[in-house]
């Protein structure tokens, strides 16, 4: 450590805001061990059924959550991670979170957000817009139509392409359909930073979401004549509700105030890291922070970040952003909206009860049931191959009109190969991320895996077969927490930065998964056919898939 004045035995506590819950552990200082944990599931989930303040329908492709979910995870799941660490709370020096990114809450000037106010609690508009929420894809064409037409320097910076999960977008999505939520927003607010905003009673605005979703690049946004052209009201989009000074990862955004050490049981006054995200706290866990080591973050979505030495267009990509992930390195990311979400779908709709009822009777979810019988199929036995598109396509086509497809369906095809044919589909996507990273100039040496869906040993098999590398496996199951409670110890002073951080709490497992050369042979064929149906369907050469979503919008608005 670098500060010897810190107790031996000193901890930090890291909080993970995923998609469905929020998780907290509470690590050792000086060497990483995870010493407790506890999860609170949010209590209304993903809202993108009926807004529950109203009961009314939510219009497709909306996914709303409710900022009192936030707060809860604070409420219970950090003071219960300390307790169950068994340690004294005055050991904790400081409190570091991560965050769904892009997901945006709408706020008055103090941060209250406006769903919390009487007068809109019955808008959609006013709670916040999930990460997601796909319902802005028509702002985000236009925003591309024109950063194309009239050459914006930071478009190559993402990939060519800016999608309907970032903070323009959806801010430009409020004003045209909520004008009266959008007036009344002082801020547009990361919920990385509301949370800090609500621990330290101050609002800081990260680097990391600000570069990557809030298309701020070289010290600028795009311009007031580039807004005014999307939308003469949309010009001081900028000025009005995103501007705000950038502090750096890793650094102290404030200290705990006494309402917030009374809602975590943690000593008032300890140092509180930047707001950060999920994928990108997880890099240094993974001890991934040099340059040619991805993370693939494999959970609901998959998030895969990598630190480059060079600046380079990798079309399609997320973003790159100098510093993004660790300091002075160029901070690459790519993503597959629907990973896990792509199989809890299917298990949740499409597998027979008979399937559900043998699962129940041995104790096992339908996923490891699916998963063992797959497991015992040959590459290419179950005669299919599949589109991993069902929640979209983030990279590299960054298309949320895009769709779920399998092809080779008869009449003896099972639940089974269907599920396998899914786990393959999104192995070939993230294949897809890395061919057009190495293409690009930026290669990829070392594919290191986190997240949930590690303990599906055969998803983590194909994915070192499809890619054709060595799979190294975080140390941790809690990575975005342990990441978040690194930078917490950076913030906090132990250390001097991520990367000395990373050395001393981050852990990988090497080579966990070898590609097996038989199946890499097999599933260079069956790539070929994953490649051919991404292009037609996916490249323009068939556009089936944006004309059913418009002819389902106008049928649900009885247009039809
Ligand atoms: N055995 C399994 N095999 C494949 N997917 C699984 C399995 N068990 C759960 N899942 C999926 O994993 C996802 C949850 O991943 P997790 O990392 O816990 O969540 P999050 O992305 O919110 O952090 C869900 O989408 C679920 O469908
Ligand atoms: O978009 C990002 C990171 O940029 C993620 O926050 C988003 O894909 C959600 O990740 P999870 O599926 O909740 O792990």
């Amino acid at each position: 450590m670098t500060d010897k004045t810190i107790h031996p035995d000193a901890c930090v506590v890291g909080v993970d805001f995923g998609t469905l819950s929020g998780r907290a552990v509470v690590v050792r200082v000086r060497d990483g061990a995870e010493l407790g944990t506890a999860v609170h599931d949010y209590s209304h989930g993903v809202v993108d059924g009926v807004l529950p303040a109203t009961g009314r329908a939510l219009p497709p492709e909306w996914a709303l959550q409710v900022p009192s979910d936030y707060l809860d995870v604070l409420r219970t799941a950090v003071p219960q991670a300390v307790a169950d660490a068994g340690v004294a709370p005055e050991l904790v020096i400081g409190i570091g979170t991560d965050f769904t990114a892009c997901t945006m809450v709408p706020v008055t000037a103090d941060g209250t957000p406006l769903c919390d106010l009487p007068e809109f609690a019955e808008n959609p508009h006013a709670y916040v817009k999930l990460w997601r929420h796909h319902a802005a894809q028509g702002q985000a064409d236009r925003i591309n139509d024109l950063a194309h037409d009239r050459k914006e320097s930071w478009l190559p910076r993402y990939g060519g392409l800016i999608s309907s999960e970032w903070e323009f977008a959806k801010g430009l999505q409020v004003l045209e359909e909520a004008p009266e939520v959008y007036a009344a927003m002082e801020h547009w607010v990361e919920a990385a930073d509301w949370i800090i905003w609500q621990l330290t009673g101050r609002y800081t605005r990260n680097a990391c979401t600000a570069g990557y979703k809030g298309i701020h690049q070289d010290g600028a946004y795009p311009s007031e004549e580039f807004l005014a052209e999307l939308n003469p009201a949309f010009a001081t989009f900028v000025a009005d509700k995103l501007d705000h000074p950038l502090s750096a990862l890793g650094d102290k955004a404030g200290t705990l105030t006494a309402e917030a050490a009374e809602w975590t049981g943690l000593p008032e006054g300890i140092a509180v890291a930047v707001g950060n995200v999920d994928a990108h706290v997880t890099a240094p866990a993974a001890q991934a922070v040099e340059p040619g080591q991805m993370v693939a973050i494999m959970g609901t979505s998959t998030c895969h970040v990598m630190s480059g030495d060079v600046l380079r267009e990798v079309p399609g990509m997320c973003g790159v952003v100098d510093g993004g992930i660790v300091p002075g390195l160029w901070g690459y990311e790519a993503g597959q909206s629907g990973v896990g979400d792509i199989f809890a779908w299917f298990v949740k709709n499409q597998v027979p009860p008979a399937y559900h009822e043998q699962a129940d009777e041995r104790g096992i979810t339908v996923h490891e049931l699916l998963t063992e019988l797959a497991a015992t199929q040959r590459v290419g036995e179950h005669g299919l191959v599949a589109l991993d598109w069902h929640s979209g396509n983030r990279s590299v086509l960054v298309d949320h009109e895009l769709s779920g497809v399998v092809v080779g369906q008869t009449l003896a095809t099972k639940a089974e190969d269907i599920y396998r044919a899914l786990l393959e589909a999104t192995a070939f996507g993230t294949r897809v991320i890395i061919d057009t990273f190495t293409d690009a100039g930026v290669p990829v040496t070392e594919l290191v895996i986190a997240g949930g869906l590690v303990k599906n040993r055969l998803l983590m098999q194909i994915y070192a077969d499809v890619v054709n590398l060595p799979l190294s496996i975080i140390g941790s199951a809690q990575g975005p927490a342990l990441g978040s409670a690194m930078h917490a110890a950076v913030a906090a002073g132990a250390f001097e930065d991520i990367r000395e951080a990373a050395g001393h709490m981050g852990s990988v497992q090497r080579h966990v998964f070898t590609p097996i050369p038989e199946n890499v042979e097999a599933y260079e064929r069956l790539f070929l056919d994953y490649l051919e149906l991404h292009d037609y369907f996916g490249r323009g050469v068939n556009d089936v898939m944006r004309r059913l979503r418009k002819f389902r919008r106008d049928a649900l608005e009885g247009k039809n």
